[in-house]
């Protein structure tokens, strides 16, 4: 089994090949507290992250948003008090890619550093 963490993210396209169902089963349980969502027919992963007040959600955006900007893959990521919604996925595909779930890992570990 291929650790996801520290990999880096590929570069994407509209020819880039979706993760299958058989990838998904083996790399999910690496991010267990994610759930893959429908949003309008298009799969996502999401996790809601929760902190003890505004100022730790929003130092936590910061965080992931600096990641993908070194990965140059994107979140949606919803801020509010004490709750930071991440929900990744592939733009260029309409859908999820390999690349998601090595970010979803990035992004637990991060929400680790906030744990501690
Ligand atoms: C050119 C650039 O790499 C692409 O537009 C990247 C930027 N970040 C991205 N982020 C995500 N989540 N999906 C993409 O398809 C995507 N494409």
């Amino acid at each position: 089994m291929e650790t996801l963490l520290p990999q880096t993210c590929a570069p994407c396209s509209g020819d880039s090949p979706p993760i299958t169902k058989a990838e998904i089963a083996e790399l999910k349980p690496q991010i267990p507290d994610w759930k893959i969502i429908d949003e309008n027919g298009e799969a996502r992963l999401q996790h809601v992250y929760k902190f003890p007040d505004f100022q730790k959600a929003l130092a936590f955006t910061q965080q992931v948003g600096e990641e993908a900007e070194k990965q140059g893959h994107h979140p949606a990521l919803l801020t509010e008090w004490g709750k930071v919604t991440v929900t990744w996925w592939t733009h260029a595909i309409e859908g999820l890619h390999r690349n998601d779930f090595i970010m979803a890992a990035k992004t637990d570990a991060i929400a680790a550093e906030f744990a501690e």
